[in-house]
């Protein structure tokens, strides 16, 4: 995730690789970075954080807590953005030793400049810092500020939904196959009708279920398909899936 955020900066332009320093322990991740983004400087915890002004904690949420875990004084001054599932605004806080504290949950569309991210901020976050997070995050899609109370369903949605995206998009495509087409012409067709839907309803701001109606011809092909997902349970599917990854967050938190 902090690749896509990072990545979708850079091709932004609102950041320039060498205002970035990124601290990452793990050698083949270390390796990505020097070859996909050859700007940005590779270093330590310790002499990354002094020369900044602004920190994005991107590590598993079992790990927040071992980083934040610093000598006395060392996050002060520090803007401190944690983009971990579940991580309250008070662990970091505690962690950071101040309330300039900014839990975000962005998602991975971010790399392309399509993400969605609700944020929510500490008690010591300013106006100015949160110009700048709605700028570092606007760069990369939606951003939006929400209470913290709303996080864990924002996660289970649109934070883990480009996973139920792609697995719809591939159900769609293994369909388009069954029924016959060849596996890259399906998943052309299917990717372009999930994205071309989404920015129809975005667009003209119309109720999908309206739009689903105008696709549905009386006895024809839709109503044919849309009878099979309602007996399949797709609906309840998805509702279930959001309300599992929502109290995941909250378990993790
Ligand atoms: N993957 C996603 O779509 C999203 C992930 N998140 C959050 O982003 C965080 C990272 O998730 P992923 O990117 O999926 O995991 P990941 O495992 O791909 O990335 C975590 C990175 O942290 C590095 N790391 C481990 N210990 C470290 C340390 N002490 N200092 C610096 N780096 C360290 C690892 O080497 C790894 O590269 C999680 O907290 C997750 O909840 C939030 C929104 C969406
Ligand atoms: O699966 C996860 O825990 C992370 C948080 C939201 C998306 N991915």
């Amino acid at each position: 995730m902090g690749r896509a955020l990072v990545g979708g900066m850079l091709a932004s332009d609102v950041v320039q690789a060498d205002q970035i320093k990124v601290v990452e322990p793990n050698a083949e991740s270390q390796a990505w970075w020097a070859a996909n983004q050859p700007g940005v400087a590779l270093t330590e915890l310790a002499s990354a954080v002094p020369a900044s002004s602004a920190v994005l904690i991107a590590v598993k949420p079992n790990v927040v807590s071992k980083v934040l875990d610093q000598p006395n004084g060392f996050w002060d001054g520090k803007l401190v953005v944690s983009i971990a599932a579940g991580v309250s605004l008070e662990t970091l806080s505690a962690g950071a030793g101040h309330g300039r504290v900014v839990r975000v949950m962005p998602n991975t569309p971010s790399l392309v400049g399509a993400g969605a991210s609700a944020y929510c901020v500490g008690s010591e976050v300013t106006q100015p810092d949160r110009q700048t997070i709605d700028t570092l995050l606007g760069a990369v899609g939606l951003a939006v500020e929400v209470e913290q109370s709303q996080m864990d369903a924002v996660t289970g949605l649109s934070g883990s939904g480009p996973a139920y995206v792609c697995l719809i998009i591939e159900a769609l495509a293994d369909g388009g196959v069954a029924s016959g087409l060849p596996r890259s012409l399906a998943m052309k067709l299917a990717t372009q009708t999930v994205l071309g839907t989404a920015q129809m309803i975005q667009q003209t701001g119309r109720h999908p279920a309206e739009l689903k109606d105008a696709v549905a011809s009386p006895g024809g092909t839709t109503i044919a398909g849309l009878n099979a997902l309602e007996q399949n349970g797709v609906r309840g599917g998805l509702i279930a899936a959001v309300n599992a990854a929502t109290a995941r967050s909250k378990e993790l938190g």
